[in-house]
């Protein structure tokens, strides 16, 4: 996941490939909550691991069940052993929901009707969307819910519930603001349906049809059978008692798969890149799933994508082009349908998302921000309550680089990112990326795994002489820019160290040997910065001064240089490269877009190693150190080979008085000046 404070995406121009998608939200948080419930224990293959599920976990934690492991393993199931309609003595608690829907509105159902004493609260957001037609019809029941902020809105405080006034009149709620409302329903009631069918009635229109659907199959699932009148009664029958289902498997999420059939729709695949694939496969959901949004391919395919489906896999590639305009009714796909308004932007005229007006009480108010973003990209936008219109940027010159605020909306995140196919060329900003958390952490990458710019991954060299410090600089940019990382002084190290190993003394008549030796290893830079060498972790042996000296010796050597060269070119990935050495600029990354040479006076960076090797417990001389560092400058100033000099169009950055945040900071408002972007307010 990118952590970054934003993440530009380069101008994309083609995308192809298979991307597995992480499970669904709505039926992860579902099955938790019913296996929660249920007596038993039940083992959930694929479960989501996101901002949403996570919260829902740790509620049930709370609740009293046993839950393992106790968060989500990638790869391995998770065991729940439910509390059979049953609270453990005085249970009670304050339960944090974060901005989860899912876990708000259906816990709140169902300790309403469990008792105890909870406070549930969550982001501020939360804050803003509404609950009170749920707790209306809790009350009817005897539930003992008090507002804690403002009437109608969490947080909420619920209290042990007075069932003595049970009567079997129907339990009404309002189905047009939420359907998660009815959701929560029909899962709490069941705990009270033991001796007693229990009829809910829906009062106005039922928005969101397809997710009561997901409900009543889980339900299913866990040994409930709701009958179900034309949507407007719901019966649940006398004798009801959850029940698990032993093993049950969470599909992967329709909602996020609509990014990926968008993509398989926008993008053009390039064939020289993967010529065995066409488009965009979607892997684990298909047309198979009980999900709602599976319905989004529907709308794509008028739009003019083409879509093949199986029972657990998706296919899509671009049919008409540009899109075609639609005028949709988007009320049972409303996640999905956001993923329209990007889609728009690409059509070839006005599309109109009618019957949307639960956008304006979800993450964010969806209508007006998808209105402001897309204007900012150049979309004529007009907004109703309940409708947005859509016209796209009317030529190619009429598209704008934007940097796009996000809401702390997932989908406002994901959705703009499909704006950096834009036929200008333009980068695309997308800011605070990690709001896709919610529902889907590692989308971006998902996204860079299948996608291709339109030119190289851009790169930022950092050049230097021997401790200018440019490896931490180096790694603190790209942190900031959620770029990846290439230590190329760390290959010529890890050359020296495989060289030494395999007994080849550092000659230039070894030199060959040595370059058909690295060529032959495998080198790995783990995310928690280790380095492995055909998988044993030499992180610490290359960091010694001989090590170093080493690496200065074999880089002399243009067999090796020539044999490092390609290995370092593919570090080059999205969304872009910072790569630190003596010749990035100059030999590796010619036509980077920002070259950096950054020096410091060798005594201050003599000092700097002094300390270094202090701090880490090693003895150090000051003077045989600084004797070294010259004659290492000079042997990497002087080689043949590459050697170490500012390319022509280098900024020089000396930092030897200032600190290692002026020098990072510097290096960023280089890069900053070199983008299109405006940043929003
Ligand atoms: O029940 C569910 O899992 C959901 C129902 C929908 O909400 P509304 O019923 O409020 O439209 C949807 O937007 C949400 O992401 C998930
Ligand atoms: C509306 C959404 O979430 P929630 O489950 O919090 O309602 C969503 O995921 O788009």
């Amino acid at each position: 996941m990118y952590t970054t404070a934003f993440l530009d995406l380069p101008h994309l121009a083609s995308a192809c490939g298979s991307v597995q998608l992480p499970g669904s939200k709505s039926i992860s948080n579902r099955v938790l909550l019913l296996a929660a419930l249920s007596q038993g224990t039940t083992t959930v293959h694929d479960l989501l691991d996101s901002d949403d599920t996570r919260v829902m976990l740790q509620a049930l934690q709370h609740m009293g069940c046993v839950v393992e492991p106790s968060a989500v393993v990638a790869g391995q199931p998770l065991r729940i052993t439910g509390i059979d309609g049953f609270l453990p003595n005085n249970a009670r608690g304050q339960l944090f929901l974060g901005n989860a829907g899912t876990a708000m509105r259906p816990l709140t159902a169902a300790l309403a009707v469990l008792g105890g004493s909870f406070e549930m609260t969550g982001i501020p957001r939360m804050y803003e969307r509404p609950i009170g037609d749920l707790v209306d019809a809790l009350r009817q029941l005897g539930c003992k819910i008090d507002y804690l902020k403002n009437e109608g809105f969490p947080p909420l405080h619920i209290g042990q519930p007075d069932f003595s006034q049970l009567s079997d009149a129907p339990i009404q709620v309002r189905g047009d603001v939420s359907s998660q409302f009815l959701t929560s329903l029909l899962m709490a009631l069941p705990l009270l349906a033991t001796n007693r069918a229990i009829t809910i009635e829906v009062v106005g229109e039922l928005i969101s049809k397809p997710y009561i659907h997901i409900t009543l199959e889980l339900l299913a699932r866990f040994g409930i059978t709701v009958r179900n009148d034309n949507w407007q009664r719901f019966v649940i029958p006398a004798g009801s008692r959850y029940q698990s289902p032993s093993d049950i498997h969470v599909e992967a999420d329709a909602s996020s798969a609509s990014y990926f059939i968008a993509l398989g729709a926008i993008a053009a695949c390039d064939s020289s890149h993967n010529a065995s694939q066409n488009g965009i496969q979607v892997l684990g959901v298909g047309k198979d799933s009980i999900q709602g949004d599976i319905r989004f391919v529907e709308a794509a395919q008028a739009m003019g994508a083409v879509v093949e489906s199986g029972p657990n896999w998706l296919h899509i590639s671009r049919g008409a082009w540009p899109l075609k305009a639609i005028d949709l009714d988007c009320n049972h796909i409303p996640d999905a349908a956001m993923t329209l308004a990007a889609m728009a932007l690409y059509a070839d005229g006005t599309t109109t998302l009618r019957n949307i007006a639960s956008w304006r009480v979800k993450e964010t108010d969806r209508i007006a921000a998808m209105a402001c973003e897309l204007r900012k990209l150049g979309a004529t936008v007009e907004e109703g309550q309940d409708f947005i219109r859509i016209t796209p940027p009317a030529s190619r010159a009429d598209w704008k680089a934007a940097s796009i605020h996000t809401y702390d909306d997932h989908r406002v995140a994901m959705c703009f990112s499909l704006a950096a196919f834009n036929p200008t060329g333009l980068p695309v900003r997308i800011e605070d990326p990690k709001c896709v958390a919610k529902t889907f952490p590692d989308y971006f990458e998902a996204l860079f795994s299948v996608s291709q710019a339109s030119q190289p991954a851009p790169v930022i060299c950092i050049d230097g002489p021997t401790a200018s410090g440019k490896g931490t600089i180096a790694a603190l940019v790209a942190e900031k820019l959620g770029f990846a990382l290439l230590d190329s002084g760390a290959l010529y190290r890890i050359t020296g160290l495989a060289a030494s190993r395999a007994g080849l003394d550092i000659t230039e008549a070894n030199a060959p040997a040595i370059a058909d030796l690295v060529r032959s290893k495998a080198i790995t830079f783990t995310p928690n910065h280790r380095v492995l060498l055909d998988g044993d972790d030499i992180s610490l042996a290359i960091r010694t001064e001989e090590a170093g000296m080493n690496a200065s010796r074999v880089a002399v050597f243009p067999a090796v240089r020539e044999a490092l060269l390609q290995v370092q070119r593919d570090f080059r990935r999205l969304p872009g490269l910072v790569g630190d050495g003596r010749d990035m600029g100059t030999v590796i990354f010619p036509e980077a877009p920002l070259k950096v040479y950054l020096t410091a006076s060798a005594e201050c960076r003599a000092e700097r190693r002094y300390k270094q090797l202090i701090s880490k417990g090693l003895s150090a001389n000051m003077a045989d150190l600084l004797a070294d560092l010259q004659a290492r400058d000079a042997r990497d100033m002087h080689r043949a080979a590459a050697p170490l000099k500012p390319a022509e169009d280098a900024l020089y950055l000396d930092n030897s008085s200032g600190t290692i945040d002026e020098a990072v900071q510097q290096v960023l408002t280089w890069w900053e000046q070199r983008q299109p972007f405006t940043t929003s307010a």
